[in-house]
Formats: structure tokens, C-alpha cells, sequence
């Protein structure tokens, strides 16, 4: 055996959606904040490709990257490689990265909670782990500000129609539409079809819509599309169904937490969901993301909120990434038969 670089991963899922987690053999990449090191990453594409392209990879999959925290407060920092984004906040990684952090000893764990600031490209999140007999169960994270940005907007979309649509920011971006208006029930069996139909109006939102972050961050593009279910009641918690098309067309397997956070900020904002309050999002394969408004505040003098995420991981296995000097693929390949290329 013989190689040129060895990644350790572990391996791991939120709710059904896949988060592994490099936790050795790959240097921190430059850059003054995580931020500016994400940048780095999604321009530089090496370790995107390595990781994330066949044969290692997959679209289904989503690495993250540990490094050294540039903020004091905090006790890890991670970037996040998304099939084709490498975006500012996540939830189901930042679930996956915390429970390999406590499940893995990288950081002590403390039962029965423990408690922990992680940096994300967006910036610092806290996490509570409930954790039993070392395993951390229940990790609740508290995401950064989320807002409605528009809201009950026409946007025509090829091949659909006109549809009535709010765009909104939880951590990611996102066209968010009520599953009714596009007559798709949220089921598996409709999975390819609401991937298909989640990235033409994904495309369309940015071509009409498109999007802006108040605070200047250079995120100004719209990452997905949230087919929102109709909000019902059980034993008198609140639900919706939470299906997110994911570029280049795949469907996230978990609720995915930034569209829970994007749907309560546009829920507050419509009065209909208050500081304190909570929406728990259900994914495509049934699996719960409990989302709660922590507390309402402001974004550059416009309404958000601050969004809690709740849910768990699994570890699933751990791999040593490695390239034979002599691979003709050192980056990987992707075809569209799996991979479909964008538009
Ligand atoms: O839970 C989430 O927010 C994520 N899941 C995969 C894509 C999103 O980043």
C-alpha cells in the first residue's frame, strides 16, 4: 500500500442525512476567520473533490473539516462541504460534528449535558448534548440569526407556472414553497420528482428573487428549496412536514435544520410563531428536527429571530481517505447519471 495523503474520518448521520467528519490528517487551510478559510476551501476545490467526488465520495455525502477556532470562546471550528456549496451554517452537520466531538473523546464529555461553543463559517453556535453512558443523544444547537427576507412573491417557474413563494435565511438560503401549491405529495416515492422540481424553482428563485444577506457576508444566492408542509398538531406539539430539495438534486434525508430555523423566522414574521414557541420539522423519511424561537431580536434593524435545532446523530463507521500516487482520479469524477449537472 502506498499513498500521498492519509484523511481520518468519521463517519456519521443526523436524522438520516450524512455528515462525516474529518478529524485528522488535513492542516488547517489559510485564512483570518473560518469564514475567510471556508472561502479558501470552496475556491481551492482539492480536498471538495477528494472528499466529496466518486470514488470516495457521492452526492448523498456532506464532509466536514475540523479546525482550531479563531474565537476564544470557542472549542472547535469546522467547515462545511456540501455537494456543490460550501455554506455558512448547517444543521444536521453541526449535529453530526458535535456528537463525533463528544462520541470520540475529541472533546470530554460531561453526563448527563455538556455544553459547548462551536464556530461555524457563519459564526458561534452553542450546543447542549444530553449524553448517556458516552453517548452524546440529544444535541440541541442554538443557530445563528434567521429572518424572512420576502415574502408572498409570484415567481414563475418553467415547465410549473406561477407560484406564490416566500424566500428566507436560517443559517442557509432559501425559496420556500407550501408542498399544496405544487401538488407533489411529500413522500419517498416522490423523492426524485421533488428533487427535480425543488431545483427548477431553486433556479428560478435566483434568477428572479435572488438573495442578499443584511450583513454583507457575500452569501447572495439562493442554496435551496423548502417544500413546507401544512403545519398540525399532535398531543399538542406542532409539526410540518420539512422536505428541502439540495443542489445539484438530491433531497436532504433529515428535516434539515436551517429550513426548520428559515420556517420559523417566516412564521414570526407572519405573527404566527413567537419567541419561546416551537415547530418541529419532519423529514422525507419521517425522521424530527425540534425547532424552537430562542428569542426574537433584529438583523441590520430588520426582524429575526434566534433559532434553536434539536435533534440527533449516529456514528456509522470511520475511514482512512487515501490516494495512490499512481490514481488517474485524484479528484474524483462525477457523472450525471448520480450527479446531474447544473443549469
Ligand atoms: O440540516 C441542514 O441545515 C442541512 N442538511 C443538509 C443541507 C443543510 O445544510
Amino acid at each position: 500500500m502506498r499513498t500521498t495523503k492519509i484523511v481520518h474520518v468519521v463517519s456519521c448521520h443526523a436524522e438520516g442525512e450524512v455528515g462525516d467528519v474529518i478529524v485528522g490528517g488535513v492542516a488547517p487551510p489559510p485564512g483570518e476567520t473560518v469564514w475567510e478559510q471556508s472561502r479558501w476551501i470552496a475556491k481551492d476545490e482539492t480536498l471538495r473533490n477528494f472528499v466529496l467526488n466518486e470514488p470516495r465520495g457521492g452526492v448523498f455525502r456532506h464532509v466536514n473539516l475540523l479546525v482550531p477556532p479563531k474565537n476564544p470562546k470557542a472549542q472547535m471550528g469546522w467547515i462545511i462541504m456540501e455537494p456543490e456549496d460550501t455554506p455558512p451554517m448547517s444543521g444536521s452537520n453541526s449535529i453530526c460534528v458535535s456528537t463525533v466531538l463528544l462520541d470520540s473523546g475529541i472533546i470530554p464529555m460531561t453526563e448527563p449535558v455538556t455544553r459547548m461553543v462551536l464556530e461555524a463559517p457563519a459564526g458561534l453556535v452553542e450546543v447542549e448534548a444530553h449524553c448517556r453512558n458516552g453517548k452524546a443523544e440529544r444535541i440541541t444547537v442554538t443557530n445563528v440569526k434567521s429572518f424572512a427576507q420576502k415574502l408572498d412573491v409570484a415567481l414563475d417557474v418553467p415547465g410549473i407556472g406561477t407560484l406564490t413563494v416566500d424566500t428566507a435565511y436560517g443559517g442557509d438560503s432559501f425559496v420556500v414553497v407550501d408542498a399544496e401549491q405544487v401538488g407533489i405529495e411529500l413522500i419517498p416515492e416522490n423523492a426524485r420528482l421533488i428533487a427535480e422540481t425543488g431545483i427548477k424553482i431553486t433556479n428560478a428563485a435566483n434568477r428572479q428573487l435572488g438573495f442578499s444577506h443584511p450583513e454583507d457576508t457575500g452569501w447572495n444566492h439562493i442554496s435551496f428549496c423548502l417544500f413546507a408542509g401544512i403545519p398540525y398538531r399532535e398531543n399538542g406539539e406542532l409539526l410540518a412536514k420539512s422536505v428541502v430539495a439540495i443542489q445539484p438534486g438530491k433531497i436532504d434525508r433529515s428535516p434539515t435544520g436551517t429550513a426548520v430555523s428559515a420556517r420559523m423566522a417566516l412564521l414570526n414574521a407572519r405573527g404566527q410563531l413567537h419567541e419561546g414557541e416551537s415547530l418541529t420539522g419532519v423529514s422525507i423519511i419521517g425522521t424530527k428536527f425540534v425547532g424552537k424561537i430562542v428569542k426574537e431580536t433584529t438583523i441590520a434593524g430588520q426582524k429575526a429571530i434566534v433559532p434553536s435545532i434539536t435533534g440527533s446523530a449516529w456514528i456509522s463507521g470511520t475511514a482512512q481517505l487515501m490516494l495512490d500516487p499512481s490514481d488517474p482520479f485524484p479528484g474524483g469524477y462525477k457523472l450525471s447519471d448520480t450527479w446531474p449537472m447544473l443549469k
